[in-house]
């Protein structure tokens, strides 16, 4: 951690300070001392995304490839928090790549989902940038990928609706002008 990074901690933590005196609350007892350091410390964490650079993510791991079949990983798990409530959505995302003479590290997939949900994020731009930046930095003929979450700010306060589930799409390439290889995909990530 640099000394700016410090820095900004320590002012966040001031402002979670007069947070907790504004609920009720009194930072000064024993259990709280500590809250609005450790509060600045999570919260910068979540949002490490803004200080990562997601094409360097995407270009770092690049192979040969001639193989031209969907290459998908599933299941990768995210933490997100909603831009509107700075509350915690969270769930999985499936991303798939049909290739174009080239395959990316398969742990990249999974940081560039990491770099884009460690931020302020609603759920459909969240899917979008990710299909985005691998049409753009990864040779392919098309990009596919699902996000399946759910809101907190939809479950523990507003319409409280404890089972409810967003799902987003977005595709490129192959994906738009054909149905049957965005039906294998649902069915492949479905399996
Ligand atoms: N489309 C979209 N909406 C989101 C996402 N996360 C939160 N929201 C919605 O953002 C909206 C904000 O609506 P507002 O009416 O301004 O805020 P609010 O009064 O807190 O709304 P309620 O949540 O209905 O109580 C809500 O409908 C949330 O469900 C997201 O990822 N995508
Ligand atoms: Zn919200």
């Amino acid at each position: 951690m640099t000394n700016q990074d410090e820095k900004i901690i320590s002012e966040i933590a001031g402002h979670y300070r007069e947070i907790l005196k504004l609920i009720g609350e009194n930072p000064d007892r024993e259990g709280l001392q500590k809250t609005p350091l450790r509060a600045a410390k999570a919260i910068y964490d979540i949002t490490a995304g803004y200080r990562q650079n997601p094409d360097k993510i995407a270009t770092q791991a690049i192979f040969e490839h001639d193989g031209s079949r969907i290459v998908i990983v599933k299941d990768i798990e995210f933490y997100s928090m909603c831009e509107h409530h700075i509350l915690p959505f969270f769930g999985k995302i499936a991303v798939g790549y049909i290739p174009k003479g080239k395959m990316i590290g398969l742990s990249k997939l999974a940081r560039i989902v990491d770099c884009y949900a460690r931020r302020l994020q609603v759920q459909e731009r969240l899917t979008s940038q990710i299909c985005k930046l691998l049409t753009t930095s990864l040779p392919n003929e098309g990009v596919i990928v699902a996000c399946e979450a759910g809101h907190l700010c939809m479950k523990m306060r507003g319409v409280e609706k404890q089972e409810s589930t967003t799902v987003t799409f977005d595709y490129s390439g192959k994906f738009v002008e054909d149905y049957n290889i965005r039906s294998e995909f649902l069915s492949l990530i479905k399996s």
